[in-house]
């Protein structure tokens, strides 16, 4: 496969954007604007907006659009863009395609069609509708656990004909799917490690970098992680991975959802962004002390990690 698109900017450390509320449950330009200069002074490498991480599922077509201006206008130009697109219906992800398009966003991407079990066919059809209504390059978006669409290796090829197609982003827990997907596309392609649990494991097996929900809650350390990947320091790379893994396997175990409780730790650290939209659970009076326990457990990574770092 060659392309002719730069993609060199399609690697590092990619947050999926979180739905930015205000008081009231709307989405907030201002607090919008919050988490993208967040993201700026901490310095991550682009941003994945209106994803699952994004409630995208829960956003009509104004507000997604809406999310896509907003971070176009504070973040375009000064790291990468990538716009999820995929809606329920082909006409909505091409209406969000076309105006992520026009504000200059650097790539696309979409999940599979939902509800309806569909075939190949008709999948592969969805996404080359998505690719065919801009010139930007499209990153498949496979996440099996809440499409119930599994990207097979075979279709992964077909797709790649299409030379708008760069590469996945992989959510599937197996590492060996992005060793398969990797090896489909060759170098000229990308992949991106989608669970966050084994960013190290993912990147080891030939991710070019990660696409993930829980960065925000701690950027520093999935940088450093990145970095020691890059230096071939795998055992401190590893160590990192496991210190991720208390804080995730904390921040899933609250009742409330985990989006709501990386919010909660946000907030508390100055970084206001609002709750989660129901259906999504919000935080509990039991979360309020796990949430001072989680931020204790980041506050200790955060400092072990970047003085070593330093050293
Ligand atoms: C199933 C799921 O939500 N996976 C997340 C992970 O980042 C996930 O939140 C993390 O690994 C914690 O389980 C991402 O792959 C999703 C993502 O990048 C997105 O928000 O679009």
């Amino acid at each position: 496969m060659t392309t002719t698109f730069d993609l060199s900017k399609f690697k590092g450390i990619i947050p999926a954007f979180y739905a930015c509320y205000d008081e009231k449950g709307q989405i907030s330009q201002e607090r919008t604007y919050t988490l993208c200069d967040y993201y700026l002074q901490k310095q991550v490498h682009g941003v994945y907006v209106g994803g699952s991480s994004g409630e995208c599922i829960y956003h009509n077509l104004e507000e997604r659009k809406a999310v896509l201006t907003f971070v176009a206008d504070r973040l375009k130009g000064k790291m990468t863009l990538i716009a999820h697109v995929g809606a329920p219906s082909t006409r909505d992800s091409i209406l969000l395609a076309e105006h992520a398009a026009s504000l200059g966003y650097d790539a696309l991407s979409a999940i599979p069609p939902i509800y309806f079990t569909l075939p190949d066919h008709a999948v592969s059809r969805y996404w080359n509708d998505i690719i065919e209504a801009t010139s930007l390059p499209f990153l498949i978006y496979n996440i099996p656990q809440t499409t119930g669409y599994t990207l097979r290796t075979s279709l992964y090829k077909e797709l790649l004909k299409n030379k708008k197609v760069i590469g996945v982003k992989n959510s599937s827990m197996p590492t060996f799917d992005i060793e398969r997907f990797k090896r489909t596309g060759g170098q000229d392609s990308i992949v991106f490690n989608g669970p966050d649990e084994q960013f190290v494991a993912g990147r080891i097996m030939g991710a070019d970098g990660g696409i993930g929900g829980t960065y925000g809650a701690m950027p520093e350390l999935f940088l450093i992680a990145d970095q020691y990947i890059e230096q071939g320091k795998f055992r401190e790379a590893t160590q990192i991975q496991s210190e991720i893994n208390e804080i995730i396997t904390a921040l899933c175990s609250l009742d409330g959802s985990m989006y709501a409780g990386i919010k909660e730790v946000l907030r508390r650290r100055g970084v206001n962004i609002g709750g989660v939209r129901l259906p999504l659970a919000g935080i509990t009076v039991q979360d309020s002390t796990r949430i001072n326990e989680i931020i204790s457990l980041l506050q200790q990574a955060e400092s072990r990690f970047t003085s070593e770092r330093n050293n």
